[in-house]
Parts: C-alpha cells; structure tokens; sequence
C-alpha cells in the first residue's frame, strides 16, 4: 500500500460541476472571471445543479422558487433562542439550526431525484436565513422575514440589518457568493460526498460540509484573516508581524492552497473589491495592510493569497460581523455542495479508502487488575 498524506493529488471522483486546471477555475465550462463579472448568484447555482445557464423563463421560475422557501420554521428561532447565544459560534449554530431543519422537512428520507431536487432548493433558500436570523437573534432582534422580490444577495443583506441594501453592497455580496459557490473536491464538498455515498440524506451531508468548512484550514480562515489585520492594524506593523510569524514557524492565515500553485484565479477579484469598498468606507488602512502583506508574503515564502484572504477585508467593510465571514462562505458553497450530492446520488459508489496500519502489532490482552 502507498499512502498519500491528506490525499494529496490523488484523483478520488470524476465530477463535470467545477474544475481547475493549470490555475484556471471553471464552474460547467464557464471560466469563474466571466461569471464573477456578468452572473448572478441565483444563475449559478442553477448553472451547477443542471449543467446549463437557464433561460429567462427558468430563471424567473427558479428564482421565486428561491424566495418562497426563503423563510425558516419558528420553532428554529425559538430553539435560537435557547442556545447560550454568547458563548455559540455562528458556524457551530448555523451546523445545529441545518441538522434541526431536517426534522421539519417531511421529505428529509425521500430519497427520489424530484424530492432531492425539492430539498437542494428548501436548503440553499433557507441557510442564509439561518444566518441572518442567528445573528439578530444574538443581538436580542427579531428576525427579518426575507422578501419575495429582492435577489438572493438583497435578501441576505436585508435580513441581515432589516434595511433594503444599497446597489454597491448587493453587487459585492453578489459576486462573493459567485466566487465561492463551488471548487471542485475541496475538504467541504468531499465530506459531503462521503457522507451521502452511504445513501444518507441531503440534510447530513449539507450538515456534515458546515462542520468541515468551519475549520480555520478551509472556511474558518476568512475570520481569522480579519483577526490578524486587526491585530497588525497599521501598514508599518505588517513587516514586523510577518517576520516574527515567519521565524515562529506560523501558518499566515489567507495564504497557500493545496491545489493552485502561482495564485487562486478568484483572490484578484476580491482584492479589487477590497480596494473599491475601503475606498468608499474610508478605512483604506485594511486594503493597505492586506497589499503589503500579499507582496511580503508572496516574496518571502512564495505563498499567494487565496480566496480566503481579501474576502475579510471586503466582508469588513460591508460591516458584516466578523464571526459571519465563514458562515456567509457555507451560504454560497451549500450551492456546490448540494450539486455534488446530486452527482454522487446519480451514480454513487460508497467511499471507502483503506488506513496503512502503524500501531502496534502483536499485543496480549492483560486484565485490568494486572495493568
Ligand atoms: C477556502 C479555502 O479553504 S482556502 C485555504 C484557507 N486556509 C488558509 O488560508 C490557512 C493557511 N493555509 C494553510 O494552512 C495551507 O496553505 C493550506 C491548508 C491551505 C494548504 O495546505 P497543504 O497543501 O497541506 O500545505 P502544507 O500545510 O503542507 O504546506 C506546505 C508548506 O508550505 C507552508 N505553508 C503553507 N501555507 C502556509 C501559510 N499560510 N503560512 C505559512 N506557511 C505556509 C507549510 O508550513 C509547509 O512548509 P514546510 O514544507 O516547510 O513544512
Ligand atoms: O479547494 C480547496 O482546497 C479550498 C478552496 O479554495 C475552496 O474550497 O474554495
């Protein structure tokens, strides 16, 4: 047996929703600049459970379809309300209020293609609601119930604050959740497609992604970048801080990836947005920090910054709560997910890889009064 630590470059599926090859990311074909620059998000996601970019008809249909399903059971509130909401992490409620969904939806265990497809809409609908309502929720506020005739990106944003967003938040958050929406077999979606290759249900494979993306070496990163410009907090704190990072041997949270090697395709866009809205906030200081630490960084340990990186500094300045950067992140990558919980459904083979055995060999049992 060979072993491959953390499966690296190992082949473990064929997919046709996502690729990257030589650095370029791809959704269906369609090269992610072109739809981070002319897509919406609602168009994406149907462009990646149904292999094509719908028509207006199909859009408008999807999109309603979207926004009825948009609101979420009150008993999921009233169970917010009961968490010890000071000490809970967004993800971690955002996992629980997933997992709880399930128990309201009828067709949870139907596991016939058109149930299938009915959930995968219940579920992308319905998780930025989650998010919105525990972050008000937190804040001793009630929820916003999601309006009909906003987009997905509106509705997260005006749920989120109860304000119609302004035109320059809505395209921002609309392109974040476009460049997020999927990436091939990442640690998220390969833990969904596990989770559902034994024939489980969308709920638990959509619940188990959340607990996977919310590590600080996948999802969880996008906080901790903002917890580190914060600590850092001035441009001529950046070189010093890097330094000391660099000799204490830390991970710089923002930087590497284990596939792309001259640089992630979806951090350009991001840092243009960075430097759009810290222009118009006036906090430019998060765009200057975050450019002089990509050039320190890039230079010094030849570590480009992923997608990670500049989306803090443009969630920051949209004025989103720093613990909801990672579970904004599952409110786009559900999207993906659930297209490869479909994929696997439609031609599934258990996973199972096998372990090289390490441990000891040969051992006795002794009785524990013996030990
Ligand atoms: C949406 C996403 O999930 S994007 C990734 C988000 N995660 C982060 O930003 C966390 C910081 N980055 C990392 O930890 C890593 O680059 C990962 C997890 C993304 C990729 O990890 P791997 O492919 O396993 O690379 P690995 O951790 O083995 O790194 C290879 C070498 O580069 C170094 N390295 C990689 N990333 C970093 C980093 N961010 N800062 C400092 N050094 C790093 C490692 O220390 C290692 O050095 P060594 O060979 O001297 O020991
Ligand atoms: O692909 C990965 O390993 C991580 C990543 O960038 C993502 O999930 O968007």
């Amino acid at each position: 047996m060979t072993t491959t630590r953390g499966l690296e470059g190992v082949v473990a599926t064929t997919s046709s929703i996502s690729s990257i090859v030589n650095d370029v990311l791809t959704y269906r074909g369609y090269n992610i600049d072109d739809l981070a620059t002319n897509a919406s998000f609602e168009e994406v996601i149907y462009l990646l459970w149904n292999d094509k970019l719908p028509n207006k008809t199909e859009l408008d249909q999807f999109t309603a379809e979207l926004a009825v399903n948009a609101t979420i059971p009150k008993e999921i509130v009233d169970q917010m309300k009961a968490y010890p909401i000071d000490k809970v992490h967004p993800m971690a409620a955002l996992r629980t209020a997933v997992s709880t969904l399930a128990l309201y939806d009828e067709e949870a265990d139907d596991m016939s293609e058109e149930a299938n497809y009915r959930k995968a809409i219940r579920l992308q609908a319905k998780i930025p609601t989650v998010v919105t309502a525990f972050s008000r929720v937190r804040e001793g506020k009630d929820p916003v119930e999601p309006k009909k005739d906003l987009s997905f990106a509106a509705n997260f944003l005006y749920t989120l604050t109860g304000e119609i967003p302004e035109d320059v938040a809505v395209t921002a958050i609309n392109k974040a959740l476009v460049l997020h929406a999927d990436h091939e077999l990442n640690a998220s979606t390969f833990t969904a497609r596990v989770c559902v290759a034994t024939l489980s249900d969308m709920y638990s494979g959509v619940t188990a992604a959340i607990g996977a993306l919310k590590g600080p070496l996948h999802g969880g990163a996008n906080e901790r970048v903002m917890a580190m410009l914060s600590e850092i907090d001035s441009v001529d704190n950046v070189e010093p801080y890097l330094q000391n990072a660099f000799e204490n041997k830390e991970k710089i949270m923002g930087f590497g990836h284990r596939v792309y090697k001259t640089g992630d395709p979806r951090a350009k866009h991001l840092r243009e947005m960075s430097r759009k809205l810290t222009d118009l906030t006036g906090e430019t200081k998060w765009y200057e920090m975050s450019t002089k630490m990509e050039e320190v960084v890039t230079n010094e340990k030849g570590l480009p910054p992923n997608v990670d990186f500049y989306s803090a500094s443009v969630y920051h300045s949209l004025g989103i709560d720093h613990d909801l950067f990672t579970p904004l992140f599952a409110v786009s990558r559900v999207s993906g997910w659930i297209g490869h919980i479909l994929e696997q459904y439609s031609n599934n083979r258990l996973i199972r890889p096998r372990a090289e055995y390490v441990g000891s060999t040969n051992q006795t049992y002794v009785s524990v009064e013996n030990r």
